[in-house]
């Protein structure tokens, strides 16, 4: 069944009243009219590794206690503005399920149906996996680092089958289905991120968006970087300034043709959602 909807919608369709659900019955296909769609996201809470400000990746770091209090401020936030979802997405890793889980709790939401996947992980650092961003500036300067962390198809050095950490991600049974050997990911630009987000996004988000579900997805600065690009339309240029805080929800209002009414609406006060971007960007400039 399809719902006619204008505005925000607190219910799936079809929960509703009695005579809502007659509506949505008498109401003809062609006139049924499901945008604006509301779709939000969130990256992760501070994890242990953004703390020691370590280049992360797919190193699957745990929320650091401040992360942990982001996430629940983040859920907090939804439940403040009313949210309820009818599905989550978020990666194979850690700090972006914890997070979930902690926003779900927070919405009284601990059972939604939550579908995890690789193509939602953090961008693969590839080499740099595990060096202290400020300590790699110094080394390599403010500028190399800046290339590394926020151009869009300059991939960081890959990530060779000795170093410290290959096997703990490789290996990882959480891998076993996906992605393919072939894949798998050695190092990745924000390009080769959204060559594998995008997918997910197209083919497994797309219909539930037109389906009018209420979606939230906890997953990563960077895929989420992709996903921004991607609806916003960003020049390679202009995503290179975004940096997305953590524990910050942001919704999208997306048009029929999900192109965006309303882009990137932190739920947070815009003082300090400015103060953390900022703090983002610095991560990666020498002491
Ligand atoms: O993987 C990481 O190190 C971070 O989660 C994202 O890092 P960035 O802001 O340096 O891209």
């Amino acid at each position: 069944m399809t719902s006619l909807t204008f505005g925000y919608r607190l219910k799936s369709p079809g929960s509703g009243c009695f005579i809502c659900r007659k509506i949505f019955i008498l109401i003809p296909q062609k006139i049924i009219k499901m945008a604006p769609f509301k779709i939000v996201m969130v990256r992760h809470g501070e994890s242990e590794w953004n703390e020691k400000n370590l280049f992360c990746g797919w190193y699957d770091a745990n929320l650091s206690e401040k992360g942990k209090q982001e996430a629940e401020n983040a859920g907090k936030a939804l439940k403040d503005a009313g949210y309820k979802f009818d599905i989550a997405y978020t990666s194979v890793l850690t700090r972006a399920q914890v997070t979930l889980q902690a926003i779900l709790k927070g919405i009284g939401q601990d059972d939604l149906q939550t579908i995890k996947t690789w193509r939602l992980n953090e961008r693969h650092y590839g080499g740099l996996t595990g060096l202290n961003k400020a300590e790699t500036a110094a080394k390599y300067g403010d500028e190399q680092v800046a290339i590394w962390r926020r151009s869009f198809d300059i991939p960081p050095p890959p990530m060779e089958a000795d170093h410290a950490y290959y096997d703990t991600i490789v290996k990882d049974p959480r891998y076993s289905e996906g992605p393919t050997p072939d894949q798998f990911p050695k190092f990745e630009s924000l390009k080769l991120t959204i060559e594998r987000t995008l997918p997910f996004w197209n083919e497994t988000i797309v219909p539930q968006i037109k389906a009018g579900k209420q979606i939230l997805i906890a997953a990563h600065g960077n895929s989420l970087r992709g996903i921004v690009k991607h609806l916003d339309q960003l020049t390679d240029d202009q995503i290179m300034q975004l940096n997305l805080p953590t524990g910050i929800p942001f919704v999208y209002t997306l048009d029929d043709n999900l192109k965006p009414i309303k882009s990137l609406e932190f739920l947070g006060d815009p003082e300090t959602v400015k103060k953390a971007m900022e703090a983002v960007a610095a991560q990666g400039k020498a002491k």
